[in-house]
């Protein structure tokens, strides 16, 4: 006899790989023999069991018991497959959401989203690494999971018409259903209680069944029908490991810590309340297992299995009994069938029914030792498992057992091992209660994981190209700028020195010319008043001399207003020039400064003079020799009259010293006549000129003392230069202006440079994470035999 424990057709299927043979079983119940340790692998020679030497044991018996310890070893590694993919998803789906987590801080950067026509070249990790990825590119849509349906009323928002805030919000919202999704898989994977239903055709020998799984007698055995009600069994550690019963009226309202919603039953009663109390709706039978943990069906850690014992199929519990199987939380049904007589109308109408909601369903064909012609009898069964459960057929080797439940020993503490294949049925069963879960559970999760960990790759792509050529499109921009603000700097030393320099030597220039200018109105001031001014005769001559002051003073100022005319066309010229320098370096604006405003303060200074006596007679003459002697005549004629005494006395006496005493003395009188009618004559008739000659002189020689003119320069050149520098301060505060502004603008690309590096950095991160953890997810088995394909024994 041979068996083979790899798998001969490959199989996405779990349990199709340890296959025992369907025909030639073996008829030996049950062998005694101590335990194994079932960590250990098997080899042949490693087969030998203490007493196995002796001539007690058969060779039969241990291959027999061999191939029961390699059954319990692959329930055993399977179990353990199972237990690290779940413990990898955990340790996955804990990193995933730790990556959406930090996907929804607030960054400096807002998360982009890249549905709207993602760049192609993005994709090519995802591309390259499947080729639904490739199909979803070709399709044009960009994610699985991160997909953000923008639904207002009934019609389709375009995205591309939201704001970036907008998106980011929507992102921020699908990350947390995706966070919420998550930890709810890993509850579900975390979870390890599993529910497994027992039913089949009356006294088809369930609850003897039952029993042989947990080895112990705990559900009522009987010949006679004796199920009445849904018997769930559970660990006791589920109900602070006391053992007993709770008979439950209303299923929905059951509460194990209410204890108003159930009935607690000893453990001695639950024969009876089993087989004779109709009341309950279920039992929930909390017992604990005899076995050790590893071996535990209620309570090993990685799926603790509730075994659900029900009450045998007639035409009234049929249906409840499909409707009991269809729930989500069974995870596998088992239908007993008995080897004696096969499948019943019931059964068949059970098995149609659930084969619509599970597809595959664990057959045991109990009773099999009370059969004489066995091979007939697992044709003619397994024909009619072709007829109900296609799918159950086809896997016939891993779900279709002939076992004998009443054969296995049941006693406390007993040490014998259970039949081969008693053993590859609960292998079996173990088995395909973990693919169930692996498929329900595990690959839900890992499926859902390669999928998001494939969107977030795909959005970080997408996020690390935007930000790398956001990056170097703000630096280019920053670099292409930085001549033109360097310039502005430069300018802003540079045109305000030169406009400053200008404005001062235009300032200078208008005092230096108005200063000219005054001089030469100044010096020619007499000619023009004197010439203007009519003469009215002697008798008048103080109110001429009056006028004249006046008229000179009034010129001066005449002359002071033609000078600031021309002080304020320079002043213009100059304003222009300053205009120019300032478009030329910072584009076209309005002129700000105006001459209109230069030189009229209203508060004119005027130089005034007084008329004096003197001011008509002036005895300094220049070359009249013969006027000497009239002179001291006249000035002593009228000096008399108009000087007093001590005039005419002094003027004898300058004549004296002219001519000598004696003759003086001589001539003194003639001369004294001649002299006094000549100088009476001359004085009348030089009275203008000497007015003329004095007044302009005086007026000059109080222009001068008072610094007129040079106060009249500074005050032009003053006046100029606050007109100028309200052209300076325009260029400088346009300048100023530019400058901030084109530092503002700079800012702003620096930070743009700034948080576009940032992201590209964050997102490069997180791509490398995503990748590698999809790498990992998708290496997870949720096959849970896959490890198992090395483990090849052939046994003879
Ligand atoms: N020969 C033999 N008899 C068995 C085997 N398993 C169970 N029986 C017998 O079959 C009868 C019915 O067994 P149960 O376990 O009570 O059957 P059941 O399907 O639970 O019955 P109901 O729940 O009342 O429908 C009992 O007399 C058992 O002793 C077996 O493997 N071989």
């Amino acid at each position: 006899m041979t068996e083979s424990y790899s798998s001969s057709r490959p199989s996405s299927r779990l349990m199709r790989r340890n296959s025992a043979p369907t025909v030639d079983m073996p008829t030996a119940a049950t062998l005694t023999t101590e335990e194994p340790d079932f960590n250990q692998p098997l080899s042949r020679s490693a087969v030998m069991y203490p007493g196995s030497t002796t001539s007690t044991i058969s060779n039969a018996s241990n291959i027999l018991a061999a191939r029961t310890h390699q059954h319990r070893l692959n329930a055993a590694q399977e179990q353990r497959t199972y237990q690290d993919s779940c413990n990898r998803l955990l340790t996955h789906i804990s990193s995933v959401m730790g990556i959406c987590d930090d996907l929804k801080t607030k960054h400096n950067f807002s998360v982009r989203y890249p549905g709207l026509g993602i760049n192609s070249s993005s994709s090519n990790h995802w591309r390259s690494t499947n080729n639904s990825a490739t199909q979803q590119q070709q399709n044009n849509k960009p994610f699985n999971i991160l997909d953000l349906d923008v639904k207002i009323g009934h019609a389709t928002q375009d995205l591309s018409k939201l704001e970036t805030q907008s998106i980011a919000n929507l992102l921020d919202d699908k990350l947390s259903q995706c966070l919420h999704h998550l930890d709810n898989l890993r509850i579900r994977v975390a979870d390890t209680s599993s529910k497994v239903l027992v039913t089949g055709d009356l006294n088809s020998g369930k609850s003897a069944f039952v029993n042989a799984l947990l080895k112990r007698e705990l559900m009522p055995v009987d010949q006679q029908p004796c199920t009445n009600m849904f018997c769930e069994v559970l660990d006791a550690s589920l109900n602070d490991c006391f053992e007993e019963a709770h008979g439950i009226p209303d299923v929905e309202k059951y509460n194990r810590l209410d204890r108003t919603t159930y009935h607690v039953i000893e453990m001695r009663h639950l024969d009876k309340v089993i087989t004779e109390v109709s009341e309950y709706k279920m039992l929930k039978v909390y017992a604990r297992d005899a076995r050790k943990t590893q071996d535990s069906l209620l309570h090993n850690g990685v799926v603790d299995i509730a075994l659900i014992d029900s009450p045998g199929l007639n035409t009234d519990s049929v249906k409840t009994t499909a409707v009991f199987a269809r729930q989500e939380e069974i995870d596998v049904v088992v239908f007993v069938v008995s080897a004696e007589n096969h499948f019943t109308l019931s059964g068949k109408e059970f098995l149609l029914n659930a084969a619509n909601e599970k597809t595959h369903i664990f057959i045991v064909v109990n009773r099999f030792d009370s059969i004489r012609d066995k091979d007939r009898c697992k044709r003619l069964v397994l024909e009619q498992i072709r007829q109900l459960s296609p799918a159950t057929y086809a896997d016939a080797d891993d779900l279709v057992h002939f076992v004998s439940a009443g054969t296995v020993d049941l006693e406390p503490g007993s040490r014998k091992l259970d039949a081969p294949e008693f053993a590859r049925l609960e292998q079996r069963l173990r088995a395909f209660v973990l693919e169930n879960r692996s498929k329900s559970k595990l690959l839900p999760a890992k499926n859902y994981m390669v999928n998001l960990l494939k969107d977030i790759g795909v959005l970080s792509e997408a996020n690390r190209t935007a930000a790398a050529e956001e990056c170097a499109r703000a630096s280019h921009a920053l670099e292409e700028d930085l001549p033109a603000y360097q310039n502005l700097l430069y300018l802003r030393d540079r045109l305000l020195g030169r406009i400053e320099k200008v404005a001062e030597s235009s300032a200078t220039m208008i005092q230096k010319h108005s200063v000219v200018r005054l001089n030469t109105a100044v010096s020619e001031i007499g000619k023009k008043t004197v010439e203007q001014l009519e003469y009215p005769g002697i008798l008048l001559i103080w109110q001429y001399a009056q006028d004249l002051a006046d008229s000179m003073s009034q010129q001066l100022l005449k002359d002071v207003r033609q000078v600031e005319l021309q002080a304020r066309h320079e002043a213009s010229e100059c304003i222009a020039e300053l205009h120019q320098m300032g478009t030329e370096h910072l584009g076209d604006y309005d002129c700000v400064a105006s001459v209109k405003g230069m030189c009229h303060k209203g508060r004119d200074r005027t130089v005034q003079i007084s008329v004096d006596a003197t001011d008509f007679f002036d005895l300094v003459v220049d070359d009249k020799v013969t006027g000497c002697a009239l002179s001291v005549g006249a000035a002593v004629a009228l000096g008399g009259r108009v000087m007093g005494v001590k005039d005419v006395v002094s003027n004898l006496w300058s004549m004296s010293s002219v001519m000598g005493t004696q003759n003086m003395r001589r001539l003194i009188v003639p001369v004294l006549s001649i002299a006094s009618a000549g100088f009476l004559l001359y004085v009348v008739s030089d009275m203008r000129s000497a007015v003329n000659r004095k007044l302009v002189k005086k007026f000059k020689t109080a222009v001068r003392e008072t610094s007129y003119v040079d106060a009249q320069g500074r005050r032009m050149a003053r006046e100029s230069r606050k007109v100028f520098r309200v052209e300076g301060w325009e260029v400088q505060a346009r300048l100023q202006k530019s400058i901030e502004s084109k530092e503002r603008k700079r800012e702003e690309m620096s930070a743009i440079v700034h948080t576009s590096q940032e992201s590209l950095e964050y997102f490069t991160s997180v791509l490398e994470k995503s990748s590698m953890l999809l790498d990992k997810v998708s290496c997870v088995p949720t096959d849970a035999a896959t490890s198992l394909h090395g483990n090849k024994i052939e046994m003879h």
